[in-house]
């Protein structure tokens, strides 16, 4: 890889408040124009991590390159010029959402025609462009946002650090905003590095992921590699007609070995190889008489690759 596919490293990255480690020796990049989703339960290092990443905080440890370079005091302020940080919801509540807009731009140093510009995109794409004249301060809690994330985006950063972004976004929202964020990613080539608790659909967005435990890096790459590696074979949830232990005995003797099974709202769930095909497994079931309502791949997700990694702490 060359360093210009490289948006984001960090190094043995560690950080101590008082005795307390909040994150560990955390090493990863990101390459430009992938989403890398930086995931853990509460008080994992998440905030933290962002902080050190974006040079809020100074690492007790390890180092950070952002573009190419290590971060440092004296290059901080222009590097960050290329990033969009939407970490928090603070808005100045006595302005109206354009002229949130417009004072992020000019603190962003962009010209006027280019705020103006941008400011309509924004808006438009994040389904605000009626509030443009509200208050901050009268917006719902989905639409603060929204705005909050439209601050984020409107100097078009290389670099886009995003902090729950779809929460208190009804579903509908919550899809459109991840499907701008990718067309982000897919068009103007944004790097974007996201903190979130909402796992559900999450690999439409990501293409890596790390998984953070108590300050570590538990597990870190690309998201189908991951999958792929830890669950190499193929699931499926079946539902059959009749007595379903006839329906094991039947798939076990079609595969020739013990095959394990278990029930997931009714349906039978079980797992076979590259080498064991389903189609062999339904015909021997069609074979003995036995209805088959449905098959139904279950592929393995972000969430399972999540709770299984906890999970593994846990247990640790
Ligand atoms: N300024 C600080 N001073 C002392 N301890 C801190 C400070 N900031 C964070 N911590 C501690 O560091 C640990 C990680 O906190 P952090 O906020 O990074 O977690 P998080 O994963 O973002 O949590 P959440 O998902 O709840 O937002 C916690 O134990 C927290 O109490």
């Amino acid at each position: 890889m060359s360093s210009t596919d490289q948006t984001l490293a960090a190094t043995g990255l560690t950080k101590h408040f008082g005795s307390r480690e909040a994150v560990s020796d955390l090493t990863f990049e990101v390459r430009a124009g992938r989403a890398f989703g930086l995931l853990g339960p509460n008080g994992t290092g998440k905030t933290t991590t962002v902080r050190l990443l974006t040079g809020l905080l100074t690492p007790t440890r390890g180092s950070v390159t952002l573009f190419g370079q290590t971060l440092s005091r004296s290059n901080a302020d222009a590097l960050r010029a290329r990033i969009g940080v939407q970490t928090d919801t603070r808005l100045y509540e006595n302005l109206s959402v354009r002229d949130n807009l417009r004072t992020w731009g000019q603190l962003y140093g962009l010209a006027p025609r280019v705020i103006e510009r941008r400011i309509g995109e924004v808006l438009e794409v994040l389904g605000l462009s009626d509030r443009v004249g509200s208050l901050a301060g009268e917006l719902s809690k989905g639409m603060r946002q929204k705005l909050s994330v439209g601050r984020a985006v409107l100097h078009e950063p290389d670099l886009l650090f995003l902090d729950e972004p779809t929460a208190g976004l009804d579903p509908e929202a919550a899809i459109d905003l991840i499907g701008y964020v990718r067309e982000m990613i897919n068009t103007l080539r944004t790097t974007v590095v996201i903190c979130t608790h909402q796992l559900h659909g999450l690999e439409t967005l990501c293409d890596d992921v790390g998984i953070l435990n108590r300050g570590r890096l538990a597990v870190t790459g690309e998201v189908r590699t991951l999958l792929r590696r830890r669950w190499p074979e193929h699931r499926y949830l079946l539902e059959v007609g009749g007595d379903p232990a006839s329906a094991r005995e039947v798939i076990t003797s079609a595969v020739g070995r013990a095959v394990e099974f278990s029930t997931v709202e009714g349906l039978l769930s079980f797992s076979l190889n590259k080498q064991e095909p389903i189609s062999s497994a339904v015909a021997a079931l069609v074979h003995s008489h036995i209805q088959v309502r449905a098959v139904i791949p279950r592929r393995p997700t972000i969430q399972d690759l999540y709770f299984a990694t906890i999970n593994d702490g846990s247990a640790a």
